[in-house]
């Protein structure tokens, strides 16, 4: 995690914190880890019930902590990229002209380039938002999230990125970078969601996955040459918060479902 500089136009935000968080240390041992094991006892399978009111407990927690954000937009990006990294600079921009254009920025909180957007977004003094995962290895809240909520469970962060957001800025990551947004893609694709724009940013990274999809997929029937349209890709900041922003305008409908 990078250390602030003295060059910030706003000072760090202070944090406001909701949600139960704890240190794993280099324990591998998490809620979710647990929840996804295969029983290996019935004793087991008794727990799960009590699991489905912490995963409740989750949801509410985050629709609490999240009802009055107004209106934001989600930013993804690999948790490795290095400060020194152009793509860090990418998402501090992303960051600050969200910001500047009124909308909150939500990240996953981690380092790389979620730090990189909050970065941005608070020191534009705009709303700076870290949706945190427990991990089985150390990672913590960056340090320029304002407000942060902790979640156990992926898959009720994820539900939170999408509710409290209305478009994605995608910018290169790995993995997990992926997993948003495909998630997001099908979301359109099936109709759960509309008018939801999705821009990733850096034509050259994200290109030849493009390609795959229209020259093996699109070929073979698996998807339609149309569902290539739910993305857009830029190469700027200033082009992908353009977009975003003019996406913005219509209303989040949720499909039927
Ligand atoms: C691997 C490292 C830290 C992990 N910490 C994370 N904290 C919060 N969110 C994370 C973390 N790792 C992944 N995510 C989520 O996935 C996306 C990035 O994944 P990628 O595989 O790096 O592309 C990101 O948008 C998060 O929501 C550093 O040592």
């Amino acid at each position: 995690m990078s250390a602030p500089t003295g060059s910030s136009r706003n000072p760090l935000p202070q944090l406001r914190r909701f949600g139960i968080w704890r240190k794993n240390g280099s324990g591998r041992d998490t809620a979710d880890a647990r929840l996804l094991e295969t029983p290996r006892s019935s004793d087991f399978t008794h727990t799960d019930p009590w699991r489905v009111m912490r995963i409740q407990s989750e949801f509410v927690q985050g629709f609490d902590a999240l009802a009055d954000i107004g209106p934001a937009i989600s930013v993804f990006g690999s948790a490795r990229t290095k400060p020194e990294s152009p793509y860090y600079a990418v998402g501090v921009e992303v960051g600050r002209r969200l910001a500047e254009a009124g909308v909150g920025v939500i990240t996953g909180g981690g380092p790389g380039s979620m730090e990189a957007a909050n970065r941005g977004a608070s020191e534009a003094g705009g709303l700076s938002i870290g949706l945190g995962i427990e991990l089985p290895f150390e990672s913590g809240m960056n340090a320029w999230v304002g407000l942060g909520v902790d979640f156990r469970y992926f898959f009720a962060r994820k539900t939170m990125f999408v509710k409290y957001a209305q478009g994605f800025v995608v910018l290169p990551g790995g993995l997990g970078t992926l997993d948003e947004l495909f998630e997001a893609m099908v979301l359109v694709q099936t109709s759960k969601v509309s008018q939801f724009p999705i821009v990733l940013v850096d034509k050259a990274f994200w290109g030849p996955l493009m390609d795959w999809i229209r020259d093996v997929m699109v070929v073979q029937g698996l998807v339609s040459a149309q569902d290539l349209d739910i993305v857009a890709l830029v190469d700027t900041a200033e082009e992908a918060v353009e977009l975003v922003m003019a996406g913005k305008a219509g209303a989040k409908v949720a499909g039927r479902g």
